[in-house]
């Protein structure tokens, strides 16, 4: 299970046993001739209960298996959200909330549009259809009844359709535009563990399949080239050794969105302005490592309730709503999730009060398709200190971005005053009945702003002669060989829902792309 062999040769190195890097490893070492080494800074999270119960999932945010990245300061934003990111097997699937939607038909045709050739619907969703994580809509015995009642208001409220399965809309009407109900979840409704990439891909090859080999607590500080090719990962083990890990055919960077570029830079890939200014020697000049950098951004409005909120919950926030404002595009425009409990760390911040644990209701509106982007980038070579994360949130400049979470706040409000949601709720605590003008709801709503956790597309794939694509439509880092991108990096464009589901179809059709060229 582990290996601190110097030099030790492999086909395929794998950099981060996250929720790519797990379906890639277990793909891959399918064939008992393949030899894989899976290099993962964080531990196993095999007997670990914490991160197993999706319930627990709060109190592993900026805990030990968090990396917890900030951001520079947003100016027309929230500078103080802190961007988690799990130090785990597993990855972000380890301590996320495992929401689970398919991919979104007109999503890929952003990202067929964006050069991502051969990323078409139907294929993508052909790799859906493999996904081992237990996928299905919060069971009957999670359904919490103030959630159920919010589901009624918000149908109510704003004419979207109750929806049972938001997946088999996807799969079998070719999409919503709308719609309200119980979240798909990866879980296990008997034990209210999490189906994440690890559960579902490497708990049960681990110590099975002699040909995969997992390296934990073994951080990669750079990738080796002979010239352009990429030979191996320098890295530093659980006991502080430096050692080398051979790739013989490929070096696969699965670290996400925000480690997989700044490894690409600490390794001298990237663009050759910015990794002068940190000081760092220049391998390869790549002018779109971590530019693209995009992200689902939210605000929130919270209520205290005038009774005590049930405790029935799979992770405390099971319901999520769906509206479209533009009726010339398929795709919703708008989404909320419900949060069952007090999500208050903006608005303590802003000098709101905070109901009980048991006594607040929030939503929180997201921007589907923010149009924002933003950049990342090093400030020094030492592989210990963190990037500099620009999401630039606000900053289109249509405002599309703020005037959306305003329409939220305003809808949000809609549907509290609508029964048979109204009777849960005794006040709006934030941002509160006196902030009701334009200017100052985007106030509010930009200020308490947080994130939905999705960075993406730091290393977005492209056709071959766009230079700011970073890796190929085959996931090939351009201008060099034996090294592909595979992670939530490479998305031309950020899709519609929650982005896990198209991670690990991103990490199932990475492994036929890397067999097809063997
Ligand atoms: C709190 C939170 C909640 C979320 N909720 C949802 C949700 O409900 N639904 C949804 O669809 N999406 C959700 N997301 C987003 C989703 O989880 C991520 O987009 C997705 O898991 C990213 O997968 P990845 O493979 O790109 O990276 P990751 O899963 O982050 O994997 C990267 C791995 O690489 C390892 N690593 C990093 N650097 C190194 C290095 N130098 N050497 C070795 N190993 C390294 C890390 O430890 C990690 O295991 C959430 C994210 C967070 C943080």
């Amino acid at each position: 299970m582990s290996a601190s062999d110097s030099a030790a040769a492999y086909d395929y190195v794998i950099v981060g046993g996250g929720t790519a890097g797990s379906v890639l490893a277990n793909r891959l070492t399918e064939d008992p001739a393949t030899s894989v080494c899976v290099i993962e800074a964080g531990p196993s999270d095999h007997d670990q209960d914490r991160v197993l119960r999706l319930r627990d999932w709060l109190d592993l945010l900026e805990s030990d298996l968090d990396y917890a990245y900030p951001t520079v300061e947003q100016p027309r934003g929230n500078s103080h959200i802190i961007h988690s990111r799990a130090r785990v097997l597993g990855g972000c699937s380890s301590h996320n909330t495992l929401i689970s939607f398919r991919p979104f038909p007109q999503d890929l045709a952003d990202w067929e549009a964006a050069g991502a050739r051969g990323w078409d619907n139907a294929t993508v969703q052909s790799y859906a259809d493999r996904l081992k994580n237990n996928i299905a809509p919060v069971a009957p015995q999670d359904r919490n009844p103030l959630v159920a009642d919010w589901i009624t208001a918000c149908a109510r409220a704003t004419g979207a359709p109750v929806v049972t399965d938001f997946n088999a809309e996807t799969s079998h009407r070719g999409g919503f535009s709308e719609g309200v109900g119980f979240l798909p979840l990866a879980y296990d409704p008997y034990t209210g563990h999490r189906s994440s990439a690890s559960v579902a891909y490497l708990h049960p090859i681990m110590g099975v399949r002699d040909n995969l080999t997992l390296m934990l607590e073994t951080r990669a500080e750079r990738v080796l080239f002979e010239g352009e090719r990429a030979t191996g990962v320098q890295v530093t083990t659980a006991r502080g050794e430096t050692t080398t890990v051979t790739a013989e055919r490929e070096v696969l960077l699965c670290a996400g969105a925000i480690d997989t570029p700044r490894l690409l830079m600490l390794s001298g890939v990237g663009p050759a302005g910015d990794l002068a200014s940190a000081g760092i020697g220049v391998h390869h000049d790549l002018a779109g490592v971590g530019e693209n950098l995009l992200d689902h951004p939210e605000s929130i409005i919270m209520w205290e309730t005038a009774r005590e909120v049930p405790e029935t919950t799979v992770m405390y926030s099971d319901g999520g709503l769906f509206l479209r404002r533009d009726t010339a595009d398929p795709r919703p425009d708008l989404m909320f999730h419900i949060y069952q409990v007090p999500f208050d760390d903006n608005t303590a911040r802003l000098g709101y009060d905070s109901p009980g644990p048991r006594n607040a209701i929030c939503m929180t509106p997201n921007i589907p398709r923010s149009r924002s982007r933003g950049k990342m980038w090093l400030e020094s070579p030492d592989p210990r200190v963190k990037p500099a994360l620009d999401f630039r949130y606000f900053t289109d400049a249509e405002d599309y971005d703020a005037r959306t979470i305003v329409d939220g706040l305003r809808i949000a409000r809609d549907i509290a005053a609508t029964e048979p949601f109204a009777s849960w709720i005794a006040r709006e605590v934030a941002p509160g009945p006196g902030v009701s003008g334009d200017a100052e709801l985007s106030e509010f709503g930009r200020r308490a702003a947080h994130t939905v956790y999705h960075p993406a597309g730091t290393c977005r794939m492209g056709d071959e002669d766009d230079e700011w694509a970073v890796v190929d439509p085959a996931l090939r880092v351009r201008g060099l060989s034996g090294l592909r991108v595979v992670d939530a990096s490479v998305f031309p464009t950020m899709p519609s829902p929650n982005p896990m589901v198209t991670v690990l179809t991103v990490g199932e059709r990475a492994a036929d792309l890397i067999r097809a060229d063997r």
